[in-house]
């Protein structure tokens, strides 16, 4: 899919200018409250109509101010998820399933309801109201809903927001099924890290109604400094890896990545799967010369390729590491000490248990994440 957008529009004192492209699965509009992400989902929905500009999806034009098209809402094709589900009460969750059938025209209707319900492991809610179902639950349903209207796009706005960590953890392998199985594109909102690093394949990071960034979310995810504050802890290098093997006796995995082999703890996947893994820039230690003597498995040599100190406490270690980037967040002090400047070689060491269940996902067979893998030139 293709989803094009070059808009302006000001609601009363906050205006919205943003120009991005994105061609992913899962495209993450990430920013913090207030930055416009509602918006501009709004008006990808059709539900404002933008003061200036355009917005299509696969080449067809939903806005044109320029031509004076404006696609209605209802014409669009686009499913939309909210926060709160808005399941109809009085209605089994068989009954909103047939709701959203309704809105596919007979002709275009793809992916059956039994596949849709086996898609969400929804088949034993069905004679169901939404008043007894979980949170997570309902969500489900309604991704089952929207799905059944067959749409073009799916538009998530912050749809685990509601929910408790326990309740987002059971749901994320559905988002994740509905992403690499069904082929049609989704637009996600969150102002959560975890979420944009285990779901998204594509980021637009929004700030003050502009877009600060977009790109493919394993290259963004590392640039620390487009991170607010309370969130740039969870930031750091996305990969995807095969598990190579297991030790069932140790309860460990070897995966094979792009940065090299990583050992893992406690990872619930079999050999040959590929699984998505996160590191942590602050769950990275950085030494200069290979540690002996230490419990961590992992010990990757690389290259300082950017280094970003500035004056907080905080020095931003961007590694290259057999072709591809980590970054790593360390103390200045400590970059000081170890006197780390440009092109030095160096060791990124990670623990095997800070790949925790909340750090790696499955991903569907041949799915493509490393698209930002991107391989970088050492800087020496
Ligand atoms: N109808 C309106 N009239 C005036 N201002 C509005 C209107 N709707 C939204 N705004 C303002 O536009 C800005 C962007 O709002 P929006 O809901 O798009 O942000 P957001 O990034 O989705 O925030 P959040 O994460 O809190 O949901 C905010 O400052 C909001 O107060």
């Amino acid at each position: 899919m293709s989803l094009s957008v070059d808009i302006s529009h000001r609601l009363g004192a906050f205006t919205l200018e943003a120009a991005f492209e994105s061609s992913g699965r899962l495209t993450a509009l990430f920013g913090p409250s207030g930055s416009g992400k509602t918006t501009l989902v709004n008006l990808i929905g059709g539900l404002l109509r933008p003061e200036r500009g355009a917005i299509s999806c696969d080449g067809r034009v939903l806005v044109d101010t320029a031509s004076g098209v404006f696609v209605p809402k209802h014409k669009r094709r686009i499913g939309y998820v909210f926060q709160d589900a808005r399941l109809f009460p009085h209605m089994t969750v068989d009954q909103n399933l047939r709701y959203g059938r309704f809105f596919a025209p007979p002709t275009e209707r793809t992916g059956s309801t039994a596949d849709v319900v086996d898609l969400l492991g929804i088949g034993h809610l069905l004679d169901r109201g939404p008043g007894s179902l979980s949170g997570g639950e309902k969500q489900r349903v309604a991704i089952g809903r929207a799905l059944l209207a067959s749409p073009k796009l799916i538009l998530m706005d912050e749809p685990l927001a509601s929910l408790d960590e326990r309740r987002k953890a059971e749901i994320m392998p559905y988002i994740e099924r509905l992403r690499d199985e069904t082929g049609i594109p989704i637009v996600y909102v969150s102002h959560s890290i975890a979420e944009v690093a285990r779901l998204a394949t594509d980021m637009v990071v929004l700030d003050a109604g502009k877009v600060a960034a977009a790109g493919t979310a394993a290259d963004l995810l590392q640039r620390l400094d487009l991170l607010p504050d309370e969130e740039r802890d969870e930031g750091g290098a996305v990969f995807e890896m095969q598990v190579k093997s297991r030790d069932e006796a140790f309860g460990m995995s070897l995966l094979t990545s792009p940065v090299g082999e990583i050992h893992v703890a406690e990872l619930d996947a079999e050999t040959g799967t590929t699984v998505r893994v996160r590191i942590r820039a602050r769950d990275i230690m950085v030494a200069t010369e290979r540690p002996r003597g230490i419990s961590a498995l992992n010990v990757l040599p690389g290259r300082i390729a950017a280094l970003g100190t500035g004056t907080g406490p905080f020095a931003d270690v961007t590694i290259d590491c057999n072709g591809q980037e980590i970054a790593a967040r360390i103390t200045r002090q400590s970059a000081a000490t170890l006197g780390l400047t440009l092109g030095m070689a160096v060791f990124a060491v990670v623990k095997s248990v800070t790949f925790d269940r909340r750090n790696t996902a499955r991903t569907a067979a041949g799915a493509s994440l490393p698209r930002g893998t991107t391989s970088n030139p050492l800087v020496s």
